[in-house]
């Protein structure tokens, strides 16, 4: 509560306009000074009018513990030059707060605490003053700044002058009301007029003197020639009148301290019925533009031009709010650094993700927020409708800045993003949590990741979106799934292909070691079945793939399992291809293929056992017989022809062309010896390979003709009569020791037995035939090695001799060809 007799300081004072009517510049330092630069609108402006030299510096000073000058007893002259501001001062005492008990707190200092008072108090200069002579200009405009300005007007008037409706106060009243109507045309704003009534005696009371001044100031009212806009105006729809009286103060300082102690109550104490500060006062001017609408309406005042209030509170706010939007864009420039400060370190550092990468989204935010805060506390004190457009206005400019941070980060959390993405997707995959759950489960944590750091920066209304950036996203992420589930397809057909590989290509030998008109129908009916086998194993879904189109269990469109099936197709009939061409049918392997009929028809009989040739043999027809035959399965190995008379194709599912296609994709490398690629499958050997092939097959065939004719003579030379005489008659003695001899005895006695046994059985000419197979090959070989060194004029053996002695040597088994398919394998892999 206000006590002006604990008042114990001073106050700064600013003189607001000079005498000469200048209006100050230092009013914001003097707000800052007094420490209510800060206050918005929970400040107070009373103001005192009076004649000259009645005392009422010395009621303020009184009442509000400032410093005002007041009058030299002794000279008498006026002291008060222009208008004064002064921050009251108030030590005020709190009421006693009840303790929990109920009772009062025991020590007052214990419930004491200080209270700065937030009331501005301007002192204006007296009227009537002998200085100013008759100039009322200052007088009336002080009047109408005061009243433009402060909530509590202060008449101070002697108890003598009241009823003297001629006297200089009811002049300057009538300036007031004068001012008061063209200030207030919209009545949204009231003062208080607030009459204190000086030297009273207490002869009259207190209500016959404000009856007086009420009935003198209606006069005065009706007197007035109002706005012609104006119907019937009622004083007290402008002001509300209280009345006061202070005893003298040099007679009666006791009272007068008591008075001033009352009254000023009345300015601190809400709860007083008699509380001056009502809401319905103010003018709604934050302090902090005070000096700015202040000075404006002064400047008005002193150009003479048309002064309202609501123009000059817009005008103020509009001035305000700028100046408040730019200090908040100076805050926000310098929290923007920080913030490129912070993303270009951030851009540098992050070669992965990292998760102290979020925090640019929330400075993004913050940045945005802080500024905004700032300009908030300050500029919504102001016109609502001024504020509301400058706070659009400094967000607008701010966003335009920030959106395009916000867009850097949006653009580099897309790029992390697809980063996160593979790393998870690697990491399912590494966990063994299939191809489809990896997948799909990196998806969806990469897009949560995504939106919650988008969000993160966004801000709460929204500003920011994120939309194209999250449809980037998902498409990106869309292609990388298409190129890892055709990648995976891939590897699926791949590894089916491993698998087929070896059995295709036994299979196909199998069919190839009886080649007859139906092999290549048996061939691609090998290659048809197991191809639909492999593709049937691939299916995931329960459904058949009688249509052709299976699910390769990789989330893969219809048109992807399609395109899988299709690759699966070509793969299959690449390797087809390179296993007939690169191996069954190479023009080596169909020559061994027709020596080895040959041989089975010429040196061996029909159950398999080799044939000794006798002169009576008829060598040449067999001969010929088995070459010719031999020769039937040359067109065989030379042309793909079903028994049909159809050419094999890749297959009926692959279109025409895919196949010209296939022709493109094909890796001929390990055969482009044949240039085969430049025809189709079914052309296996070209005619000159063909020729070539039936050459050398002829030459071989002659040789073994003219080996086995060889030794039909050898057999049929006979040894001579007499030398079987001259055995008997030179081994005479060693036959007689053999006979007397126990051992040798019992040696020839088993080898009878034996020779029985032999003869028994008819097993004679079975072991015959052996033991002259086994000189046969031996000799052959023999021959052989001559003849490759006589007659073959070439210096280097060739590769079918070769494998025609190998081969005869090995009888007849297929190494050979074993040992390409295993070259041919290892290179495929290499
Ligand atoms: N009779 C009487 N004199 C007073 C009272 N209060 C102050 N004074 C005297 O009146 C004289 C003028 O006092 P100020 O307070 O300077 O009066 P003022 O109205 O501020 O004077 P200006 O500022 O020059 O207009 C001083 O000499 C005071 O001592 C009072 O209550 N009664």
């Amino acid at each position: 509560m206000f006590s002006p007799s604990s008042l114990d300081s001073h106050s700064d004072i600013v003189q607001l306009i000079d005498e000469s009517k200048n209006f100050s510049t230092s009013i914001n330092d003097f707000l800052h000074k007094v420490k209510l630069n800060g206050a918005g609108l929970d400040y107070h402006i009373v103001s005192v009018f009076g004649s000259q030299s009645t005392g009422k510096s010395t009621l303020l000073n009184a009442l509000f513990n400032t410093d005002f000058d007041v009058m030299s007893e002794i000279k008498r002259q006026q002291t008060t030059k222009g208008i004064w501001m002064a921050r009251a001062q108030t030590s005020s005492r709190l009421l006693k707060q009840p303790s929990p008990d109920g009772e009062e707190a025991s020590s007052e200092e214990d419930t004491t605490t200080d209270q700065e008072s937030k009331i501005l108090v301007m002192d204006v200069e007296g009227t009537d003053g002998r200085e100013r002579g008759d100039d009322q200009d200052f007088e009336r405009k002080s009047a109408l700044f005061a009243l433009a300005t402060s909530e509590v007007i202060i008449i101070n008037i002697w108890e003598h002058q009241v009823g003297l409706y001629q006297g200089a106060n009811m002049a300057l009243l009538k300036t007031v009301f004068e001012v008061n109507l063209s200030l207030f045309k919209d009545h949204q704003s009231k003062s208080l007029i607030l009459f204190v009534i000086r030297d009273h005696i207490g002869v009259t009371p207190l209500s016959n003197l404000s009856n007086t001044l009420t009935a003198d100031l209606n006069r005065i009212w009706e007197s007035l020639s109002k706005p012609a806009d104006m119907v019937d105006p009622k004083l007290d729809e402008f002001f509300d009148l209280q009345f006061t009286a202070l005893p003298h103060k040099i007679l009666q300082p006791e009272q007068f301290s008591s008075g001033t102690s009352n009254l000023g109550t009345r300015f601190t104490d809400p709860d007083n019925s008699e509380y001056v500060f009502k809401k319905k006062y103010h003018r709604n001017v934050p302090i902090d533009g005070w000096s700015f609408y202040a000075g404006n309406v002064w400047q008005q005042i002193e150009l003479n031009k048309d002064l309202d209030l609501p123009t000059q509170q817009i005008l103020v706010a509009r001035f305000r709010c700028d100046e408040i939007a730019n200090q908040s864009w100076d805050l926000f420039e310098q929290e923007l650094l920080e913030l490129k400060k912070h993303i270009d370190a951030k851009l540098q550092s992050d070669k992965e993700i990292d998760e102290n990468f979020l925090t640019v989204g929330n400075l993004i935010k913050h940045t945005r927020s802080s500024a905004m805060l700032v300009f908030d506390e300050f500029a919504s004190k102001y016109a609502k409708a001024v504020y509301e457009t400058k706070r659009k206005e400094l967000l607008s400019r701010i966003d335009s800045e920030l959106i395009n941070i916000y867009k850097n980060h949006l653009t580099k959390l897309l790029k992390l993003s697809l980063v996160r993405f593979e790393t998870k997707f690697a990491e399912n995959l590494s966990k063994n949590l299939g191809f489809l759950v990896s997948i799909d489960s990196s998806e969806l944590t990469t897009k949560e990741f995504f939106l919650s750091n988008a969000n993160n920066a966004s801000a709460d209304d929204g500003v920011f979106v994120f939309d194209d950036e999250f449809t980037t996203l998902d498409e990106e992420i869309n292609k990388i799934k298409a190129i890892r589930r055709n990648n995976e397809i891939s590897k699926i057909i791949s590894r089916a292909m491993k698998k087929i590989k070896p059995v295709l290509s036994e299979k196909i030998k199998d069919v190839f070691k009886n080649p007859n008109e139906d092999t290549w129908d048996r061939i691609y009916d090998e290659f048809n079945s197991i191809s639909q086998m492999a593709l049937s194993r691939m299916n995931s879904s329960t459904i058949t793939c009688d249509t052709g189109v299976i699910d390769f269990g990789v989330g893969a469109y219809v048109e992807d399992n399609q395109k899988g099936v299709l690759e699966f197709k070509k793969q299959a009939w690449i390797n087809f291809e390179k296993i007939i061409k690169g191996d069954v049918c190479r023009p080596e392997n169909v020559l061994n293929r027709l020596l080895e009929r040959f041989d089975e028809l010429f040196r061996f009989d029909e159950n398999g056992a080799p044939i000794v040739w006798k002169p009576s043999d008829n060598i040449e027809a067999v001969y010929l017989k088995a070459k010719n035959n031999a020769l039937l399965l040359l067109p065989i190995f030379c042309e793909a022809k079903l028994k049909d008379g159809t050419r094999i194709t890749p297959g009926v599912s692959i279109a025409e062309e895919e196949e010209d296609n296939l022709k493109n994709e094909r890796d001929f490398n390990d055969f482009d010896l044949f240039e085969i690629e430049k025809r189709p499958f079914s052309a296996i050997l070209t005619d000159k390979q063909k020729e070539e092939i039936s050459n050398k097959f002829k030459k071989q065939c002659d040789l073994l003709y003219i080996e086995s004719k060889r030794s039909t003579i050898q057999s049929i030379t006979q040894i001579p009569i007499y030398v079987y005489a001259l055995i008997i008659i030179l081994g005479w003695n060693e036959f007689m020791a053999i006979l007397r001899n126990p051992v040798y005895t019992l040696f020839l006695l088993l080898a009878g037995g034996g020779a029985y046994i032999i003869h028994s059985l008819k097993l004679w000419s079975v072991i015959i035939n052996v033991t002259d197979a086994m000189f046969l090959r031996v000799k052959d070989m023999a021959v052989e090695k001559l003849q490759d060194m006589a007659v073959n004029s070439d210096t280097k053996k060739s590769p079918i001799r070769q494998q025609v002695s190998v081969r005869a040597s090995s009888g007849g088994s297929d190494h050979y060809s074993d040992n390409i398919e295993l070259d041919d394998f290892n290179e495929q892999e290499n």
